[in-house]
């Protein structure tokens, strides 16, 4: 197991990868008749394998055109019609199972496990005469175990490790969860050998990280899972404000009990999916609900995380109030460059959050000081484009998840857990056609120096003013090209305000950099400790914004 020791068997818990990716071609030939055996293999078999789209057949050593072909096999034709009838209908079943099982597959590639799972199921179940439907229980074990069913998903494994011989994804996939979850080092060693054997290439961890996309996708999922739970009781809350949910922090901005419902559901959730190593840095702490007169808030705030928890069903647990404030004070990391480290805003954009308005749960995590995973859950952005106005119609529906891993890309998915989409910046290049984000609130960013630089850019459209991280969720799938955001001097950026936001654009092609150029560094705790603002485009035209936005700098600072 020396491959993982360092990642997926040290400060990683093993996981599960995305198994079903193009089968590999040094892998062993696998079995490869069509029909299951014990499927009667007669003439029909044969003559499902022959295409029917063949034009030509080679006859005594010469090319015959096929019209020739059929009057010579109308003449002939050695096959009754019960059994081409017969053909035709195993050649649709495979069709349809094939189509089932890309699907399967495609959903896994997205992360949508329990979407997955309908579709491997059914092939496994309603195609059975196809040997091809073994490959569907492998995809099926594997989301089974996503989606928490871990004891059938390993029995399952284990039971298509041995029908499903040279299929090194499968040995390799058990052993992660004899790890994780039997904690049975030695078995697992025996099956991660098995998965070598049959595939030297994984024994080279880049290979299996990013072509097997392993070991990610658990935390994904787990990170999908909290942001979605905590988006319906931020939802909830919302709905049902009053003007007693409003607290006061030193800052003086507004807490909600969603602040800390959200944190507290997020931290519980993370805790249950991906015990191990946990740390968390979020942005609330528990120091105020505990002051004397908090009893009465702390207990609203348990009850509505119990309730998430009860309506998801996943957990069988009823938090106390303590254990709800030990949960948003297992907050209180400080990241940092080593190890791995959860990062949390549970509401970011509290006042959009009041307002009605947009707000987003964005969740990232942290490896190495780097930021592999991000999920950012806005429950009121509507799921088409808000356009260069950032308005839509009011009958359109609301409520985007964004989620994206390092290398994987960007995908956009409902709230309500329909299938998810790719998504891609604009591709604009002429900044006359460009629309750009900024905060709503001009007390958090410089609204004239974004006005300098969109006249110095001939933007023609006016500024779209948004509040949260929903700015990077839109700007991800193309809404607007810009999203400019310049502080007031003595503000200091916090990672959670761009931790996911920053892997959602960047995943999507995009390019997120302070206004001197450099990336965002998020390895040096609580802070990014820049004072030049952040500025964020596609790759095209990143060149005349970074322009656009120095120049405009030193005006401002030459007028005042
Ligand atoms: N003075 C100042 N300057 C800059 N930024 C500030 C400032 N104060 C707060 N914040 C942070 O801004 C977060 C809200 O994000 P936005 O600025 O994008 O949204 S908004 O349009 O202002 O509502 C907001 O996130 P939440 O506190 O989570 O709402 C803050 O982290
Ligand atoms: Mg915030």
């Amino acid at each position: 197991m020396r491959v993982r020791a360092d990642r997926t068997m040290g400060s990683y818990k093993a996981q599960i990868p995305h198994l079903l990716s193009s089968p590999n071609p040094n892998a062993k030939t696998l079995k490869t008749p069509l029909l299951n055996p014990g499927t009667p293999s007669t003439r029909r078999s044969l003559l499902f394998s022959l295409s029917s789209s063949c034009g030509f057949a080679l006859f005594h050593g010469k090319l015959l055109q096929s019209s020739f072909m059929d009057a010579l096999a109308s003449s002939f034709d050695p096959v009754s019609q019960a059994e081409k009838d017969a053909s035709s209908v195993v050649s649709r079943r495979v069709s349809e199972a094939v189509e089932l099982l890309e699907r399967g597959k495609e959903l896994q590639a997205q992360g949508d496990f329990p979407k997955a799972l309908q579709f491997f199921t059914s092939v496994v179940e309603n195609y059975k005469e196809f040997a091809f439907s073994d490959y569907a229980r492998v995809g099926r074990a594997l989301a089974l175990y996503e989606v928490g069913d871990r004891e059938e998903a390993i029995a399952e494994m284990e039971d298509v490790s041995i029908s499903l011989k040279g299929y090194p994804e499968v040995h390799a996939a058990l052993a992660a969860a004899l790890y994780a979850d039997k904690h049975a080092p030695l078995l697992a060693e025996n099956q991660f050998a098995i998965a070598t054997l049959l595939d030297p290439h994984f024994t080279d961890l880049s290979y299996v990280i990013e072509t097997k996309h392993w070991p990610p996708s658990l935390e994904l999922a787990a990170a999908k899972k909290a942001a979605s739970l905590s988006a319906r009781l931020c939802q909830k809350v919302q709905k049902a404000l009053l003007q007693s949910d409003v607290q006061s922090k030193n800052d003086k901005s507004p807490v909600t009990v969603a602040d800390y419902g959200s944190q507290a559901l997020v931290s519980f959730v993370l805790q249950q999916e991906i015990p191990a190593d946990f740390s968390l840095v979020a942005e609330e702490d528990s120091k105020d609900l505990r002051k004397d007169g908090g009893q009465e808030t702390v207990e609203r705030i348990t009850k509505l995380v119990n309730d998430s928890i009860t309506s998801d069903g996943s957990y069988n647990v009823t938090l106390s109030t303590e254990d709800v404030l030990k949960a948003i004070d297992s907050g209180r990391s400080e990241g940092g460059s080593q190890g791995r480290h959860w990062v949390l805003d549970p509401i970011d954009g509290t006042k959009g959050f009041l307002r009605g308005d947009q707000y987003a749960i964005a969740l990232a995590l942290l490896d190495g000081g780097k930021v592999v995973l991000g999920v950012l859950a806005c429950p009121n952005l509507p799921l088409t484009s808000i356009g260069a106005t950032g308005q839509h119609s009011p009958n359109n529906e609301v409520g985007c998840l964004f989620f994206a891993e390092v290398g994987g890309g960007t995908y956009m998915q409902p709230l309500d857990g329909s299938s998810a989409v790719k998504v891609q910046v604009t591709a604009v290049e002429n900044p006359e056609e460009a629309s750009f984000f900024e905060s709503y609130e001009a007390a958090h960013s410089m609204h004239d120096l974004s006005s300098l630089i969109a006249q110095k850019l001939g933007v023609k459209a006016p500024p779209v003013r948004i509040d949260s991280q929903a700015k990077y969720g839109a700007l991800s799938r193309g809404d607007g090209a810009i999203y400019l955001r310049f502080p007031h001097k003595g503000y200091r950026e916090k990672i959670w305000d761009h931790a996911a936001g920053c892997i959602v654009v960047t995943e999507a092609g995009g390019v997120v950099t302070d206004a001197a150029g450099k990336p965002l560094d998020f390895s040096r705790g609580k802070y990014l400790d820049l004072d030049t603002g952040i500025i964020v485009t596609n790759q095209k035209l990143m060149p005349l914004l970074f322009s656009a936005v120095r120049e405009s700098i030193k005006e401002k600072a030459a007028s005042l």
